[in-house]
Formats: C-alpha cells, sequence, structure tokens
C-alpha cells in the first residue's frame, strides 16, 4: 500500500502540534525541497552577470536582474499573503505590502519579536559569494531569466529552512525554559549554541541529503548495461552545503530567536 506524506508544517495547521520530532520531520521534507532546487539550479552555469551587474534599462533602477526579479516577486507573492506566515522571511523588507486577500489564521506559536529575526540580508550575500559558485559550473549563457526563476526557487527554500529555526529553538526553550533562561539573561551565545547543538542529529542530515542528492539526481534509465553513476550535483558537495552553511546559519537563527525569548 502506498502512502502519500502530507508535505508538513508546523503552522500551517490549526491543530498545531509542537515538539521537536515534529519540527524536525518539516525540517527532513524541507531537505527534499532543498535538494531539488539545487539539481535545477545546477542545470545551468554561474550566470554572474544576472546577479552582480545593473543592467536594467528603466535608468531610475540599478538592480541586477535577479534583485529587480526577486523584488517584484516577493511584492506579489505579500499581495497574496506569503509572508503573513510566520515560516516566510522576505529578502527586501522595504517594499512588502500587505495582502489584497483575507489572510489566514496562523496560529501565534513563537514569540511576538519572532519577526524581528531575519538574517536573510547575510543568507543573499553567501548565496552569491560562496555557496552558488561552491555547486555550480563557471560560465555564462546568457539565459538570465531562467537563472534568476532557479535562484529565487533555491532562496526561499533555504530561507525557510534557516528560519525554521526558530520554531526549533522555541520548542527547545519550552522544553527546557531553566536551562536556557540564565544564558539568555546573560546573553551567553556560546553557551546558548552548546545548549541547543546535538551534533549526531547534525551527522544524520548531512548523510541523508547526501543520500537524497544521489537518489534526486542519478540519471535513470529504462535499459540496464550502463551502471556508471552521473550525477546532476556532486552528493557531497550537497551534504558539506548543509554542513557549512545550512546547518550553522539555522543555528545562529535559532541563538537570535532565544536572545530574544524572554523580551
Ligand atoms: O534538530 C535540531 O535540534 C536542530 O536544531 C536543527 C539542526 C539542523 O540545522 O539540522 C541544528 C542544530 C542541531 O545541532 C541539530 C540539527
Amino acid at each position: 500500500m502506498v502512502r502519500v506524506v502530507e508535505s508538513n508544517s508546523v503552522s500551517g495547521s490549526s491543530d498545531v502540534q509542537l515538539s521537536l520530532d515534529s519540527i524536525r520531520e518539516s525540517l527532513i521534507r524541507q531537505e527534499d525541497t532543498i535538494v531539488f532546487s539545487l539539481i535545477e539550479r545546477a542545470k545551468f552555469p554561474l550566470n554572474k552577470p544576472s546577479f552582480e551587474e545593473s543592467r536594467c534599462l528603466d535608468s531610475g533602477n540599478s538592480s541586477s536582474l535577479t534583485e529587480f526579479f526577486v523584488r517584484e516577486m516577493e511584492t506579489i507573492q505579500a499581495k497574496v499573503g506569503r509572508y503573513d506566515n510566520p515560516e516566510e522571511n522576505p529578502f527586501f523588507l522595504d517594499n512588502i505590502p500587505h495582502s489584497v486577500f483575507p489572510s489566514h489564521k496562523y496560529p501565534q506559536v513563537l514569540h511576538p519579536k519572532a519577526s524581528s529575526v531575519n538574517i536573510n540580508k547575510r543568507l543573499w550575500d553567501i548565496y552569491f559569494k560562496e555557496l552558488l559558485p561552491f555547486f555550480v559550473k563557471p560560465g555564462d549563457h546568457g539565459n538570465y531569466a531562467s537563472t534568476a526563476a532557479c535562484d529565487l526557487a533555491c532562496l526561499q527554500a533555504i530561507s525557510r529552512r534557516i528560519h525554521y529555526g526558530k520554531f526549533v529553538a522555541e520548542v527547545k526553550f519550552r522544553d527546557a525554559p531553566h536551562d536556557y533562561e540564565p544564558a539568555i539573561r546573560s546573553k551567553d551565545t556560546e553557551a546558548l549554541m552548546k545548549l541547543l547543538t546535538f551534533e549526531k542529529v547534525e551527522e544524520m542530515v548531512k548523510k541523508r541529503v547526501e543520500k537524497k542528492a544521489e537518489t534526486f539526481g542519478q540519471e535513470v534509465k529504462c535499459v540496464s548495461g550502463d551502471e556508471s553513476e552521473n550525477y546532476k550535483v556532486d552528493p557531497s558537495l550537497v551534504s558539506r552545503i548543509y554542513g557549512e552553511w545550512l546547518i550553522p546559519l539555522t543555528k545562529d537563527v535559532e541563538v537570535e530567536y532565544l536572545l530574544r525569548r524572554l523580551d
């Protein structure tokens, strides 16, 4: 029998079961979206001018094509309520309009200060300067519109994952307030980092995303014979993307959130 697993999200349903297990299940499901988005982006070379050069024909606009595209997409997505969802955080805060439709009532799970935790500016810089050149081929083939669409998919999937750190931190705080409160009061970020770290879980995440990259990125053949493996993105790079950027950024969000948790 086939079991279809619903995409899960802790704040999407009205019946919120906040537990570390349910949050981790959501992070596991998000891995699929992230790995697919990286595979999609890797179809294209770096295409640096799309995000580095200001080539807008509108003289009053100095954005790169990618920045222009992300700003415009965020505006339309805000109008249909994307950023009413506490799981979503915009990259460009200055131009976020209100939803023009009745908004969904998301359960208040997080501390009200949660909305002030947004590290997307940092993510933007890391993504274009370090992460992208790490997993895509160098080169410029000029198809910037399709490249920008793939970059938006990667950025949004990664942003959602790292800002999920707010939910992870909330559940960890609720499970052990007496452990966390002294470190929060003394703003001891090192102690907070230690409390929230589970090295074995991190190792498992890195192994699992490598396996997912192998599975989702393999060439699917109908005829057996040529068994050589040719992956769309090197699976070990996906594991390193998690180890070097995604997990550390998630932990930074957890710390940022916890520091505001008693305000
Ligand atoms: O699962 C957790 O406890 C998390 O905080 C998430 C996460 C991760 O980013 O995957 C981050 C820190 C922990 O050390 C383990 C895993």
